[in-house]
Parts: structure tokens; sequence; C-alpha cells
């Protein structure tokens, strides 16, 4: 379909059914046809693929995976987006259409019961922009079933996602990322696609999920905890952050220790440094505190 035929069926179904779009709710309706394309190509679908698509709108995107995948699950949170929906992929039964929040659900659940008599399955998406992080953080810390995930973001969230160490936009969110996914930048959406236009532009990226973390960790709770503890004050030194965060009232010198002994200048800042050196700075932790417990257990 060319871009005005998608932006008035858009605009036709929205009258319809009298819909107000919410911006609450992300509602910005992608209409470009090349856009749509490019994500359906990055997903390298197929009659044995199923996809999660998170948050359909009036069904756009939808509407191409159900061309290319096996099985399509389709969460909405919007009410009045679920009959629309219902009513479009009515004679498509390899289509399932949610009612519920993607911040919420039991995905496994979802993909276990609409995608199980699929071979490989991914997720491809426009997310709404007030959700994206934390619904990115959940496909992959809760390691769904998931090869790949294609999905159109904030153009500036899609920077913190692809930055180098040593960068501004190098953070937790980088670090967690790549800890669990390679990232690929796909292409650059401008903001005069969508109904009604965004103050933003967005991106497209896509992760391919490691079958392992890229580094392996004693206690990932404990390496997530330090990501974030080298993060939180960004312009502090590593020592004086980690000091400031983490230590649980041991004295500098001691985090100054540690931290040497993985090897690494405590004068850098936290957000120097890279997934390995993180990694290190974590288990020399780990075995401190493992240390400790065994000196008090004596
Ligand atoms: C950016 S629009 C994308 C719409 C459509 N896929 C497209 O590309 O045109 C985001 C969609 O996510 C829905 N949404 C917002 N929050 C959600 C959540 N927590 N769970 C599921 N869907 C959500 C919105 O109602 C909206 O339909």
């Amino acid at each position: 379909m060319a871009e005005q035929a998608i932006a008035g069926r858009t605009r036709e179904l929205l009258a319809r059914h009298g819909l107000v779009l919410k911006k609450s709710l992300g509602q910005h309706f992608l209409t470009d046809p090349h856009i749509l394309n490019k994500m359906i190509d990055a997903a390298e679908l197929g009659s044995d693929a199923g996809v999660l698509e998170i948050g359909p709108g009036v069904g756009a995107l939808t509407e191409r995976l159900a061309e290319e995948a096996g099985s399509v699950a389709a969460v909405e949170l919007d009410a009045r987006l679920v009959p629309v929906l219902k009513e479009l992929f009515l004679s498509s039964p390899h289509v399932h259409i949610i009612h519920g929040d993607a911040m919420k659900l039991d995905l496994g659940q979802v993909i276990h019961t609409c995608l199980g008599d699929t071979s490989r399955r991914s997720v491809v998406a426009n997310l709404p922009y007030y959700a994206t992080s934390p619904i990115l953080m959940r496909l992959l810390e809760e390691r769904l079933p998931l090869d790949r995930i294609v999905v159109m973001i904030q153009k500036e969230v899609a920077q913190r996602l692809m930055a180098r160490p040593g960068t501004k936009d190098y953070g937790a969110l980088t670090v967690a990322a790549r800890y669990y996914a390679e990232t690929e930048w796909v292409t650059r959406v401008p903001g005069h696609v969508f109904i009604p236009r965004p103050q933003v532009d967005s991106a497209v990226i896509r992760f391919h999920i490691r079958k392992q973390p890229a580094v392996e960790v004693a206690d990932e709770r404990l390496f997530f905890r330090v990501v974030r503890a080298a993060f939180g004050q960004r312009r502090k030194t590593l020592l004086n952050a980690l000091a400031a965060n983490l230590s649980e009232g041991k004295r500098k010198k001691e985090v100054n220790e540690w931290i040497l002994e993985a090897g690494i200048d405590p004068k850098r800042r936290g957000e120097t440094l890279t997934l390995e050196e993180f990694a290190g700075l974590a288990d020399v932790l780990d075995r401190k505190a493992r240390d400790l417990i065994r000196m008090a257990g004596k």
C-alpha cells in the first residue's frame, strides 16, 4: 500500500470508530510503506516465524507481519483499538489480538499460547515512546524465547543503545542491551511519516539475542548494581561513585583496592568502562563479599 493509502485508511478507521488518539499512550501511527518494509526485511520472517507485536495501533505493521510470518500475537493496551483490530483480522486466524499491557502481561505465556507452533520467534514493534526502556528491558531480561527484536524507538534512545564507551550516550541501558544482545542500526525515521507527527525523530534498531550473555559474571544482580552505581553519578570518578553507592560503609581505601584488583584505574569515570571491565569489577566485588561471609562464619 502506498503512503497516502495507509494514511487515508488510518484516518478513515479513526473517524469511523470516533477515535481521538492519546499522546499519553504514545499513539503515533506509521504511514510509510518503505519504513514498514525495512522493518519486515530486518525481521527476516517466513512461514516458520512467530512474531510478538507490541502496540499494533490500527494495524499498519500488523498487516505486513500477517503477510510475512506464520503467526502473529499483537498486544494492545488501548481497549478502544481492540475491536477495530479484531475486525481487521477477522479472516486471519494466524493473527491473535490480545488486549493487555505489555509491561504487565506474562509475555512468555503469550508466546507459548499464540506462537507455539512456530520454530523461531521475534518481537517486531513500533514501541510507545513513554515505555520504550522498560519494555525493552523486560524483553531482554526475562530471557523470553526470542531470536531477534526489531523495534522502532525514539532516535535518542537508539543512539544510547548504539553508543561506545566514553561517549555521552553510553549508559546503563547500553551496557544492559549489549550484555543480552548484539545491536544493529537499521534506519532513521523522520517525524513526518506518522499520524499525528511526533516532536522527535525515531530509528529502527535490530537486536540479535545472544544464546549466552556477552560476558560471564558470577552474580548477575551484582553486575547490574555495579553498572547502575557507576552511571549513577556520571561526573564522579569510578572510585567516588562506587564508594558513594555501593560500598555499604567500607572505607574509600578498600574500594580503591578492589578497583585496582580488577585492573582498572580508580580515577577513570564509570562511563569509560567496557562491558568486560564491568564484569571483571563485579567479580572482584563478588569475591570480596564471599570472603567476608566466609570470615564471618569462622
Ligand atoms: C507508536 S504506536 C504504534 C502503532 C502501530 N504499531 C504503528 O506502527 O502504526 C504505539 C502503540 O502502543 C500502544 N501501547 C501503549 N502502551 C502500551 C502498553 N503498555 N502495552 C501495549 N500496547 C501499548 C498504543 O496504544 C499504540 O497503539
